[in-house]
Formats: structure tokens, sequence, C-alpha cells
């Protein structure tokens, strides 16, 4: 995405609307299926617990619920994870943000790592974003990271959880480099400008992952002073 083309933007439709904060209610869960629903967001970004609730919420609407694995340290057993991940789509989400075993990247435990990310890909058969954390990583891991996750038959390659840090202009360039198109990119944590958002997409992020979305999305829509003066 170049140039003139970044005018165009609508931001809205990148954007996985995240509530992921540890207290998160029922209440906020619905209200960000309301918000998602309303600016036509492509997806809800919840815990597994708020899965049910938010599909219930949004059945028959155009967004789709995305739940998040292993969230936010990635540490729990493959079994576990793969439990968490079924019974989230037999609860009806359609996209899955696991966290990768970061422990294992940075020991050379690197089958391991293929073998969860493979198996959780093959038995959901559904989208799946590998989120690396890239602000723990080297460049030799999160080329590591990516290279697995890839051959694993991720969908998405996401940078962060937010919860360490955010992401970058220079690592979603680094991981589209990476990735030569064979896989998509997600941006998420700490986006807060619209300039930022624009930033992440034309490096190459197809998805935004954001607490803010409706703020991003409001902010776009407000008219630039200059395009405002020269209306007169
Ligand atoms: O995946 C999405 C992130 O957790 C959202 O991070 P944020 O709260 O910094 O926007």
């Amino acid at each position: 995405m170049v140039g003139a083309d970044l005018d165009l933007i609508d931001l809205a439709e990148y954007i996985d609307h995240a509530l992921l904060v540890p207290t998160a209610t029922p209440e906020q869960v619905e209200q960000y299926c309301f918000q998602a629903d309303q600016y036509h967001f492509p997806t809800v970004c919840l815990y597994p617990s708020a899965v049910r609730q938010a599909v219930q919420l949004l059945h028959g609407r155009k967004t789709k619920v995305c739940a998040v694995i292993g969230f936010p340290c990635g540490a729990t057993t493959s079994g576990v994870k793969q439990y968490e991940a079924l019974e989230a789509i037999e609860n009806g989400a359609t996209e899955l943000d696991i966290v990768i075993n970061l422990g294992w990247l940075k020991s050379g435990r690197t089958e391991e790592l293929y073998r969860e990310m493979a198996s959780i890909c093959e038995e959901t058969g559904q989208t799946v974003k590998a989120i690396l954390e890239t602000t723990l990583l080297t460049d030799t891991e999160k080329r590591l990271a990516a290279e697995i996750c890839m051959d694993a038959g991720v969908t998405y390659l996401k940078t962060s959880t937010g919860w360490f840090g955010g992401a970058t202009v220079a690592d979603v360039r680094f991981l589209r480099d990476v990735s030569k198109g064979q896989v998509k990119i997600k941006a998420s944590g700490g986006i807060r400008t619209v300039e930022q958002a624009i930033a992440l997409i034309e490096a190459g992020a197809s998805r935004l992952g954001t607490s803010k979305g409706v703020e991003l999305v409001m902010m776009q829509q407000i008219p630039k002073q200059s395009e405002i003066e020269n209306s007169y």
C-alpha cells in the first residue's frame, strides 16, 4: 500500500477491537461487541471466557469473534493451548490469536514450538494468528519464530500482546520482508494515533489490534483544519 491510496484508507476495515484487560466485565464485552458491529470492525478480540457471550450478541452480524489463546505469556502447555483453542472454536470463535512459547524459541526447542502451532492450525482449521511478542525478541529470533509459524500453517504473524510494549513500523516491515507475502501481518499493542495506524498499514499490516479502535475511527473522521479552511 503506497502513496495516494493511503488517504483513502478506512481504518475501521483493519481493526480487531481488543478487550484484553484482565478486569473485562460482561458489560464491557457487550459494549465492545456493539461498537465493533456499529463501526463494521472485522472482529472483536476477547478472552475465551467471553466468546460465547460475544457470539450470541453478534449472531447474524458481519463482525466475527476472535479469541486469544495462551494469553498473554504463551507459556502454558501445548495440551492446555490446544484445548483452549478447540473450546473457543466450539463456542463460535472463528479467529485465534495464539501467543507462541517464547522460552522454547529462545532455548532452541523449535520442534516443540512448531508442533504446538501446527497441531492447533490443523485441528481447528480456522484463521490462526501467531503472536510473536516482537519487543522481547532479537531480529534473529523474530525471523526464526516467523519461519516456524509459517511452516506450521498460521494465517497471520502478529507483533504483540500489548502487555510488553507494542507494534513498531520497523517490526511490521521486518515481518513483511521475512514472510514474502506467504502470510498476513497484524500489528498490535499501543496503537493510539491515526498517523501511527496508517504508518503500520503502509509498512505491511493488514489488521490492527487495538483497544482504541473507536477513538481512532473518530479521529480519522474529524476533518483536517486545512480542509475546513480551504472550503471557505
Ligand atoms: O491485541 C491487541 C492488543 O492487546 C491491544 O493492545 P492495546 O490495549 O495497547 O491497544
